[in-house]
C-alpha cells in the first residue's frame, strides 16, 4: 500500500558508516541518571523491577522524583576510566542513555532546567563521554527516551483537543532536544530510540519520519534504529507493507532470535542485554545480584548474535555516584580477555550461509570468504565435536584460536561429517578456525542394501 511514512528503503544500507556498524558486533550500552543513587529502594523497602522505572513502581510523585537532582553529585565520575574499560571489555561502539523515561537530561540542554547542569555536579555527563570514548577508539551512539515523565505536554494518549496541542508542544520540544544534541556532539554515529510505543507516538508516524530525515540532514551517514519509527497507520519497526524502517531492527530486547532462525540476516539487527534479569539501571539489591549473567553466558550471547549476522548491545549501569560496579568492571575484563584472543570468530563476520545450526555453539564467516570459526559454547558430553560441513566439502584442520594454538585432526566419519575429540580441556569456550577444502571424489561405493 501507499505510505507516506513508511520505509525508505528495501535493502541494508551497503555505506561505509553502515558497514562499520555491522563489523562492531559488540557494543556496550550505559543506563546511568538519576535512578542510579535510589538504585532500586525507597523509603528502605526493596522495587524488585527494573531500577530505571523505581518513580513508578514506587508510586513517587513526579515533584519528589526531581528532587533527586539536588543531590546528583555523582562525585565518583570519571569518563576515562569508563572509556578505557569499555575499551578493555572489547566493545567497538557505545550508546549511552541522554535522557531515560524520567525526563532528565545527562547533557545541559537549553530546552529544559530538569539537566545535569542544575545538580551539584553541575556537568555535561554526555559531552565527557564522546570525547573519552572516541580517544580510546569507540564509536558514540546516543540513546534518547521519547516517552518523558517529567514533561507537562506528555500524553500517552490524544483523546480530546488539548491533548492534541499539548503534544504537539511536547514534540516540538523533543525534535528541538534531538537536533539539540546532534549539533552539541556531531561526530555521533547514531541514535537509539526507547519510550515509543504509547498511541499518542503512534498516531504520529510524520514526525517519526521527520526525525529521521532531520538528524540524517545535520550528520550525514547517520544510524537511527527501528524503534523510533511508526508510519501512516501506526506500524512500528516494519511499516504496514512487512518493510523495516530505520537502518537497523532494534525489537530484540533482553531476547535473542532463535539460533537456527536464518531470516533475521536479511536485515541488519541488534539484541540489548541486560547483566542482572531485568534492571537497565544500577540496582543495589539481593534480587539483582541473584540474576547476574555469567562471562561464558555472554560470550555465548555475543556469538549467537554474530553467527546470525546481527550485534550485541550489552548494558552496564553504573552506580550513583558515578562509579562502575566492581563486579560488572570483572566481568567487562573477563569477556575482553576472551575477545582479545578470539575477536577473529566475531569482529566483522556474521552467518556461515551454507552451514546449519550444530547445536554445541556457533558457525560464523566473513562474507565473501572461505574462512569459517566454530565457536564451541556447549561441551559434547563425550568430548568429541561432530561437525556436519556443507555438502560437497571436507574438514581438512581445526585449529584453535587461542594461545598455545593447537590443531587438532579431524576424523571423517562419512562424506561431509567429521568428528573433532576434544580431550579434556576445562576452558569452558573455545573457537576453531576451520580449514575446508572440495571433497574428492569418493574412493568407494556405497554396498547397495537388498533391503
Ligand atoms: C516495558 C518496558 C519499557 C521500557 C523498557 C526500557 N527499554 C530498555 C532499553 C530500558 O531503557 C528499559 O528501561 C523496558 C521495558
Amino acid at each position: 500500500m501507499e505510505l507516506n511514512y513508511g520505509a525508505s528503503r528495501q535493502q541494508p544500507r551497503q555505506d561505509a558508516a553502515m558497514q562499520r556498524f555491522r563489523e562492531h558486533r559488540f557494543g556496550q550500552f550505559v543506563h546511568w541518571g538519576l535512578y542510579a543513587m535510589p538504585a532500586g529502594y525507597w523509603q528502605g523497602t526493596e522495587y524488585r523491577f527494573a531500577a530505571e522505572f523505581l518513580q513508578k513502581t514506587a508510586n513517587i510523585p513526579e515533584p519528589e522524583w526531581a528532587e533527586l537532582a539536588q543531590q546528583f553529585s555523582a562525585e565518583a565520575f570519571d569518563a576515562d576510566a569508563w572509556a578505557a574499560l569499555a575499551a578493555r571489555s572489547g566493545v567497538k561502539y557505545a550508546t549511552f542513555t541522554t535522557k531515560h523515561h524520567d525526563g532528565f537530561c545527562l547533557w545541559p540542554s537549553q530546552y529544559t532546567d530538569f539537566h545535569s547542569g542544575n545538580t551539584p555536579a553541575a556537568r555535561d555527563f554526555i559531552g565527557e563521554l564522546v570525547a573519552a570514548y572516541q580517544r580510546h577508539g569507540i564509536d558514540v551512539y546516543l540513546y534518547y527516551s521519547v516517552l518523558d515523565w517529567h514533561h507537562p505536554d506528555w500524553r500517552y494518549r490524544l483523546e480530546s483537543a488539548e491533548d492534541q496541542q499539548a503534544f504537539k508542544r511536547y514534540l516540538d520540544f523533543a525534535m528541538n532536544q534531538l537536533v539539540e544534541l546532534a549539533q552539541r556532539y556531531p561526530s555521533v554515529k547514531g541514535f537509539w530510540f526507547d519510550g515509543t510505543w504509547d498511541e499518542s507516538v503512534k498516531a504520529n508516524g510524520r514526525w517519526t519520519w521527520e526525525v529521521e530525515q532531520r538528524l540524517k540532514e545535520l550528520i550525514p551517514g547517520l544510524i537511527v534504529s527501528s524503534r523510533l519509527r511508526a508510519d501512516d497507520l501506526g506500524a512500528r519497526h516494519r511499516d504496514s507493507n512487512g518493510s523495516l524502517m530505520g537502518d537497523y531492527e532494534s525489537g530484540y530486547e533482553r531476547r535473542l532470535p532463535d539460533p537456527w532462525d536464518r531470516s533475521v540476516c536479511e536485515q541488519d539487527w541488534e539484541a540489548c542485554m541486560t547483566i542482572p534479569q531485568a534492571s537497565w539501571g544500577y540496582h543495589a539489591g539481593p534480587w539483582a545480584k541473584r540474576t547476574r549473567k555469567s562471562a561464558a553466558e555472554l560470550i555465548d550471547m555475543i556469538a549467537h548474535c554474530t553467527s546470525l549476522s546481527g550485534n550485541f548491545l550489552l548494558n552496564f549501569g553504573p552506580r550513583g555516584d558515578g562509579s562502575i560496579d566492581p563486579e560488572d568492571a570483572a566481568l567487562a575484563e573477563q569477556i575482553g580477555n576472551w575477545l582479545a584472543q578470539n575477536g577473529a570468530a566475531i569482529y566483522g563476520k556474521g552467518v556461515a550461509t551454507n552451514w546449519s545450526y550444530p547445536g554445541w555453539g556457533y558457525y560464523t564467516q566473513e562474507a565473501d570468504s572461505e574462512t569459517v570459526y566454530a565457536v564451541v559454547t556447549k561441551w559434547p558430553t563425550a568430548r568429541r565435536l561432530r561437525l556436519q560441513l556443507p555438502a560437497g566439502e571436507r574438514l581438512l584442520a581445526a585449529t584453535l584460536l587461542r594461545e598455545p594454538a593447537l590443531q587438532l585432526n579431524p576424523q571423517e566419519l562419512e562424506t561431509s561429517l567429521f568428528e573433532l575429540e576434544l580431550g579434556n580441556s576445562s576452558e569452558e569456550t573455545l573457537v576453531f578456525e576451520l580449514t575446508t577444502a572440495a571433497a574428492e571424489e569418493q574412493s568407494w561405493t556405497e554396498p547397495n542394501p537388498d533391503v
